[in-house]
């Protein structure tokens, strides 16, 4: 699986869910995946194909978002197709039958009228699942109901056995069950993510309508254009698109229109140009819709508020899919709320408008709310929200003025409940700012005594007010058929009991945006300071030229999308961009390292990638693989090797030898030195400097040892072992006695200290490691086998004289279910002191069982790193080097850097595997 997603989407792990739904498919069980929208649910049902190598048969309910899944699949090297009435290659279907393709897309409707010999023959070469993507459009409960969906259960008896996979972004209980039983799940797994999308910002602003606001408007969106890219402003009306699209184009906006009155041409070119980056700006109704798979969206504006709180969500959610930073700002007047009847007009029965009514309502409400937006949205999806303040929503980042508002609530609560809580607010509004008009005139509400109290606040004033006390449960709401009315609750009521017209007990709330508007406690510019920051990059950690190299790289990739005809999204991510321009890899290996670079892409496009990147760079004066830390603090230096004779002395291993020890830098630093083709391994950095001690260059052991980890108890265990194998010849015997955390570096180490009579004293007495006596290994033979040199050491230490008093021919093996288990009597029994938690333990730990009794010495080739490789689930380095102990480290790093670069393996946690 893990392959699967490096090879073909470039990614190293998966996503909350994905992994657990995909081994669930695998284990052929139906599943229902209900996640959030860009939460990843397509590869739920795009990796299983790929890894039992059968197709994936998947059903949306839209060519459009079709045609782009296919478009991007093909991209990361997919054999993917689709099958509707759009495809006019008449050989796709016979192809697919003879699964050809490792994904197939297939509307509804062609699903169910394709003949049953086309599944039977499918069937017979393997189908890996069945996949209704949308799926709540199976549910008349849903808010995207299709007939067609409905039908999707016959094929369950034909396609007996395949896994069945129903996945959605929003779905209530009723809809879940629904789905279910349409699809005939038989006990399916059911995930059910988080709909908390936590890269999205959430605000609202209330507006006045007319051409002023219109060019406020269209000045926000150029900067955010300037700034951040795509953006969707939805409108409720086609003449708000058509309005909104002009002021834009006269702005210079390259802009896009899209709307139901369109021909379908021109809406496809229009969706085609968005999708491919061609244009920065979509002004459309709500039918640019569900066919939006571009996950680079920044911004989604609404222009007017939305009919329920359901659509807002899907709406909005198709900003930010990729998981980057991207806002959304809803943008409503009043007379948006008063829209219940045109809502309403297709609803034939009272139940229908009343559901109208109430989602119109809670729209309405996320409008009004002064607490945390996400807060609110989440409790409308009955889910709980872990937090009162989100700290990305415009009520969390900017405090809202609060004062008492116990008069003006007085004013309101009584006066509702003066008008016999048969209204909605409108009524009492006239009546507390006076008005006589006929309605009030024939109820007498004039003779009120608080007929005309509240005429110094507008209408909305009061309206937000009272949205205010439904919010903080002071009023409440009852949805009728067509209409709402207010009345004042028991906590009102209470609330009144307690005050009288000139005393009230203090209710603090905070102002919305609407009444501080009206109270002219805040000056516009005032407020358009607080939001500007909102409208930024998202550039944490780029210096300021690293982000111009991000803006240059987004235009390379345009024009290479331009090229062959596909979408930039299609290429790579905007994140994976961001890692370009941060890392800026000079080789194919660090290049396909990075998150989102998959084989297709490295293969078709990494030269270029790589040449645009060395160019850009150059340009900029940024360095290649660069750390930024590393890159500002110091610039490589060029060695030259000393004149006197050092036959195994390299120049890189000199160079390293300088680094460390007249630049002081660290094995670690000088491993991962900015300016290296690729990284090299700590544990050649360590060799270099052995070698380096071996030409007589001097070495300060006692920082050495520390930074090799090397107690003076390992130094003394390793010399046990030494003795025990009698030879020094091959490393892995002497490996093999040890406890498996002692590394080939510290066993060098000590022979070479060994070597050149280096005494354990050098160590430093507070370099410990974590080994108690108890587990110590007895391997210290009787003082009378340890060679001369190690002998004539001037004293034991610690270690070394409790070791000597411990029983002899005592060693520990690995027991899979318990803490490692003491055996004694054996002879040459290996010694493993096992960590159980450190799964790469338990890998080394199986590689060198296999090993054990291995004696031939072998040399690293591409061909024998990867036939040998197929043996194992994860492989380390010093694995390979322990295989492979015929090359030198250098070469079979180069090696798999190599491999790594040309996706035959790949490299995670630092465990190599197999593609
Ligand atoms: N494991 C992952 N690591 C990194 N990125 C991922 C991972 N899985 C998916 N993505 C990316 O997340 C984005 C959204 O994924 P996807 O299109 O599958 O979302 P979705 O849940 O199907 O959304 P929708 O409901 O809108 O269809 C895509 O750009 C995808 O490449």
């Amino acid at each position: 699986m893990e392959s699967v997603l490096k090879k073909y989407f470039g990614y190293s792990e998966f996503r909350e869910y994905q992994k657990e739904v995909i081994e669930e498919i695998l284990q052929k069980r139906d599943c229902l995946a209900v996640m959030a929208t860009g939460s990843g649910k397509s590869l739920c049902y795009q990796v299983p194909p790929l890894v039992v190598k059968k197709t994936g048969i998947v059903i949306s309910p839209l060519i459009s978002l079709m045609q782009d899944q296919v478009m991007a699949l093909k991209q990361r090297g997919i054999r993917a197709e689709y099958l509707g009435s759009a495809q006019t290659n008449s050989t796709v279907q016979s192809r697919a039958e003879s699964g050809q393709f490792d994904v197939l897309f297939m509307t509804p409707e062609k699903a169910c009228l394709i003949p049953t010999s086309f599944w039977s023959k499918l069937l017979k070469v393997g189908i890996s699942l069945f996949a209704v993507d949308e799926a709540h459009c199976i549910s008349e409960w849903g808010h995207d109901f299709r007939v067609e969906y409905k039908q999707l259960g016959k094929l369950r008896d034909v396609l007996f056995n395949v896994p069945f996979v129903g996945l959605t972004a929003t779905a209530t209980e009723k809809v879940r069950i629904d789905i279910i039983s349409s699809l005939k799940l038989k006990d399916p797994h059911v995930a059910i993510g988080s709909f908390d999308r936590r890269n999205l910002f959430y605000g609202v602003k209330s507006f006045n309508r007319g051409q002023l606001f219109i060019n406020e408007l269209v000045g926000e969106i150029s900067k955010f254009v300037a700034l951040s890219g795509s953006t969707i402003v939805y409108c409720t009306t086609i003449k708000d698109v058509e309005q909104i699209f002009t002021s834009l184009k006269e702005e210079g906006i390259k802009v896009g229109i899209y709307h139901g009155q369109m021909d379908k041409k021109a809406r496809e070119e229009s969706h085609r140009l968005f999708i491919q980056d061609e244009l920065n700006v979509m002004v459309a109704t709500i039918a640019f819709g569900m066919g939006i798979d571009k996950p680079n969206i920044r911004q989604v504006m609404h222009y007017g508020c939305p009919k329920s709180l359901e659509s807002y969500y899907q709406e909005s959610g198709r900003c930010g899919r990729d998981g980057i930073a991207s806002v959304c700002w809803l943008y409503y007047t009043r007379s948006d709320f008063a829209k219940a009847d045109f809502y309403c007009a297709e609803s034939k029965t009272e139940n229908q408008r009343r559901a109208v009514m109430e989602s119109l309502m809670a729209a309405q409400q996320y409008c009004l709310v002064t607490t945390c937006r996400r807060k609110f949205l989440l409790n409308h999806f009955g889910e709980n929200s872990s937090t009162d303040r989100c700290g990305n929503c415009d009520n969390c980042i900017v405090l809202k003025k609060e004062r008492d508002m116990s008069r003006e609530a007085f004013l309101i609560m009584a006066c509702i409940q003066s008008c016999r809580g048969k209204w909605g607010l409108n009524m009492p509004i006239d009546v507390l700012r006076g008005s006589r008009s006929k309605k009030i005139l024939d109820a007498q509400f004039d003779k009120l005594p608080l007929h005309g109290l509240g005429k110094g606040y507008s209408s909305n004033w009061w309206k937000a007010l009272a949205c205010q006390l439904i919010s903080h449960g002071y009023l409440m709401q009852t949805v009728h058929d067509l209409y709402v009315t207010v009345s004042v609750s028991s906590k009102g009521e209470k609330f009144l009991s307690s005050a009288r017209p000139d005393y009230q007990p203090p209710l603090v709330l905070p102002l919305s945006s609407e009444m501080v508007d009206d109270d002219k406690h805040k000056s516009k510019s005032g407020e358009a300071e607080e939001f500007k920051s909102l409208a930024t990059f998202d550039c944490e950690g780029f210096s300021e030229v690293e982000a111009q190299l991000y803006q240059l790289l987004l235009e390379e990739r345009l024009k290479l999308a331009r090229g062959i005809g596909t979408a930039p999204y299609a290429i790579c991510g905007d994140q994976t961009i961001k890692n370009i321009a941060l890392t800026r890899p000079s080789t194919k290996a660090r290049l396909a390292n990075i998150d989102g670079v998959n084989q297709h892409l490295l293969v078709t496009h990494g030269d270029h990638f790589l040449q645009i990147i060395r160019n850009l760079s150059q340009g900029l004066n940024l360095s290649l693989d660069g750390e930024a830390s590393l890159r500002t603090a110091m610039t490589r230096k060029v060695y030259s090797l000393p004149n006197q004779q050092m036959n195994n002395l390299t120049p890189a291993k000199f160079e390293a030898w300088k680094m460390w020890h007249e630049d002081g830098l660290s094995i670690q630093k000088i491993a991962n030195f900015p300016g290296r083709s690729a990284p090299i391994k700590e544990q050649t950095v360590s060799q270099y400097l052995l070698d380096a001690a071996q030409e007589d260059l001097p070495i300060d052991w006692t920082r050495y040892c520390d930074e090799v980890g090397l107690t003076r108890e390992i130094f003394s265990a390793i010399l046990g072992a030494i003795t025990k194998v009698g030879s020094t010849e091959r490393l892995k015997p002497i490996k093999d006695e040890l406890p498996e955390d002692v590394s080939y570096a510290q066993i060098r180490t000590s022979l070479v200290m060994q070597n050149r009579g280096i005494s354990s004293e050098v160590i430093t007495a507070s370099c410990q490691n974590t080994w108690n006596a108890d587990q110590l290994p007895n391997t210290v033979p009787e003082c009378s086998l340890i060679p001369t040199s190690i002998c004539s050491m001037e004293g034991p230490c610690e270690a070394e004289a409790s070791l000597k008093n411990s029983v002899a021919h005592c060693c520990f093996e690995k027991n899979e279910e318990t803490a490692p288990v003491a055996i004694t009597g054996g002879r040459g029994l290996k010694l493993s002191l096992v960590h159980d938690e450190d799964p790469l333990l338990k890998k080394r730990q199986k590689v060198s069982t296999v090993e054990e009794g291995s004696s031939i010495s072998l040399k690293a080739t591409e061909s024998s790193i990867i036939e040998w490789l197929k043996n194992y689930d994860g492989v380390t380095l010093s694995d390979i080097l322990e295989h492979f102990d015929r090359s030198e480290e250098e070469s079979v790093v180069d090696l798999l850097s190599c491999l790594e670069g040309n996706f035959f393996i790949y490299k995670k946690n630092d465990v190599y595997r197999v593609m």
